[in-house]
């Protein structure tokens, strides 16, 4: 602390801008985008104050331009590893003892960069990397971003407020550490906020940490870098290592002075990372906080007293904006028989008015390439195995071309079997299937929806009757930790709807809340006593 009860800028959303015809901001963003385009980024290693080349490196392509290069990066080997784990430590006093002020300072001024000189750069990089649509880039790269570090800042002047009572005579106050050690971030392709959030996060309570973006995210995680550079983040706070996951991760999670893992992906790399560390319990010196936010299998469940057109919105915007890459994707849905025609004859025909998938860079796009060939070629066998299986038929789409771009066509498939494989096996692409039960059968369905899937991401149920609404309310209070009501189950925004799921989704710690960050902290308590007693004997003893 300083000398003074500083209080933080009250934090509030960053507006989205529109990027409308004519607008500034839609000129500004074209223009980085064809300078990107045209140019020849290098990421090295950030180990420390380093900025380290070792040659061996991996070319970045656009998924909807795959053979034309946008830049490389360069890949770590163990030694690299092995030093910043060394950098972070070497760091690690003069950052923790750092007042939290300074600290806040660097992300907000992190935010305002990114609102401001960095918001053309950080949305064009998205759009290169991860094939967003300038909307989708604005909401995730710009927006999101920018709100997790302003809440974060005053979550964390929250918590520090949080104190204990004090008797008479003592007075109880409590420290919140940072870990003792180092925390490890590991992150997704799919969200630029949250691949500068996880490891923002931690730093922010006064960690140094070691971050592993995803290969396929490297062009965008490049301005990250460069906005904590000029926000002033000192050299080793946040070290940066490309490379083998398996490799850089086996490394990491050797060294005693791991303390924590902050983990965004899929369910599977989760419970081996978990597995790994059990593992390894016995070489830490500390017993390392799991952070882990995961798969999802989400749904849309309608009541026979939904209005078709808020359904159908809710399906098309839900399970197809950025080709249904979000963890929150709507990808399973329960039509009831009543309404079903008309929800999918509006469904069918917002897909008609989509032009084909294409490059963001045309404005006039809402559905471009899925990420990479590994993604496309799962997506298309899922869709060919629907063209083949009795008990499925594909409505709408069902065609995929990865010629020049990794474009999947949105796709409807429709099942009479709810436990149809695509009913419970996340895609993780523009893939929906569809269900329609009996009208009468609305309770059972509600159990239907709670036990198709390990996930409980997120879910949304849509119905103008409130009964309804209670109903599934209730019967679905386990099977998502993002629960919307007449809505799609995407776009959390932080500080109004704090993200996170159960069972196979994760540990459930709400990025962009105070809950996670308070994963990052070690409370130490301190009682000081006053008048210090000098006497063993109670009174009663005489
Ligand atoms: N719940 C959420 O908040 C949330 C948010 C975004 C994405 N996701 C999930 O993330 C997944 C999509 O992202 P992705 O394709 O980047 O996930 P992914 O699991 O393939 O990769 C995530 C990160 O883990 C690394 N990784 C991969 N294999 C590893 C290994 N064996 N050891 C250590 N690290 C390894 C990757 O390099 C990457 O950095 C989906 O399952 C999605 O639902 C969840
Ligand atoms: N927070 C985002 C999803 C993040 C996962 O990919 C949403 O609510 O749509």
């Amino acid at each position: 602390m300083g000398k003074g009860f500083f209080q933080v800028p009250t934090a509030y959303n960053e507006p989205i801008k529109s990027y409308a015809p004519g607008t500034p901001e839609r000129e500004e963003v074209l223009k980085q985008y064809n300078q990107y385009y045209k140019g020849n980024v290098e990421v090295p290693l950030y180990v420390g104050s380093e900025e380290i080349k070792t040659g061996n490196t991996r070319s970045m392509s656009p998924p909807h331009e795959h053979k034309h290069v946008v830049g490389k990066f360069h890949l770590a080997e163990k030694k690299h590893v092995e030093k910043a784990i060394s950098n972070c430590l070497d760091s690690r006093e003069a950052w923790a003892n750092l007042t939290w002020e300074q600290r806040a300072a660097i992300f907000l001024k992190a935010a305002e960069l990114i609102a401001g000189p960095y918001r053309a750069k950080i949305n064009a990089a998205t759009m290169m990397a991860q094939s967003k649509t300038i909307h989708q880039a604005e909401i995730d790269a710009a927006c999101e971003f920018i709100d997790f570090l302003r809440f974060n800042v005053e979550y964390m002047t929250q918590i520090y407020t949080e104190q204990p009572e004090s008797a008479e005579g003592i007075w109880n106050r409590v420290e919140y550490r940072p870990l003792e050690g180092f925390v490890y971030a590991i992150t997704p392709f799919n969200f630029t906020a949250i691949a500068g959030n996880l490891p923002a996060s931690a730093a922010m309570m006064g960690n140094v940490v070691i971050w592993k973006p995803s290969d396929s995210q490297v062009f965008s995680a490049k301005v990250i870098i460069d906005v904590f550079k000029e926000a002033g983040l000192p050299d080793g706070v946040i070290n940066v290592v490309f490379g083998d996951p398996v490799m850089v991760t086996e490394t990491v999670l050797a060294s005693p002075d791991f303390s924590g893992l902050h983990f965004t992906g899929s369910t599977f790399v989760f419970k081996e990372l978990w597995k790994q560390i059990g593992n390894n319990i016995h070489t830490y010196k500390t017993y390392p906080r799991i952070v882990g936010e995961t798969g999802g299998k989400d749904f849309i469940i309608a009541h026979p007293t939904a209005k078709p057109k808020q359904v159908a919105t809710a399906i098309v915007r839900g399970a197809f904006e950025f080709q249904g890459q979000k963890c929150s994707a709507a990808s399973r849905v329960y039509l009831p028989k009543s309404t079903a025609d008309e929800i999918l004859d509006l469904v069918k025909a917002d897909l008609e008015s989509f032009k084909k998938p294409g490059s963001p860079a045309d404005m006039g796009n809402f559905v471009t390439a899925v990420i990479h060939e590994g993604s496309f070629d799962k997506l298309a066998k899922y869709i060919d195995q629907a063209k083949e299986d009795s008990n499925a038929k594909i409505i709408a789409g069902g065609n995929y071309d990865k010629s020049v771009g990794y474009f999947i066509e949105p796709t409807v498939i429709l099942t009479e079997d709810p436990k149809y494989t695509t009913m419970c096996t996340e895609l993780f692409g523009p893939v929906v299937t569809i269900y329609i039960y009996d009208d009468a059968d609305w309770a059972k369905t509600l159990e239907l929806v709670d036990g198709t899937s390990e996930y409980a991401l997120t879910g949304a149920v849509l119905a103008t009757d409130r009964y309804a609404i209670d109903e599934a309310t209730k019967a679905l209070q386990n099977c998502a930790g993002n629960f919307y009501i007449n809505d799609k189950p995407t776009g959390a925004v932080v500080g109004q709807q704090p993200f996170g799921g159960a069972r196979a989704s994760g540990t459930n710690d709400k990025a962009g809340s105070a809950q996670n960050l308070l994963r990052w902290v070690s409370p130490r308590l301190i009682k000081e006593t006053f008048v210090t007693p000098e006497d063993y004997r109670y009174p009663f003893l005489g």
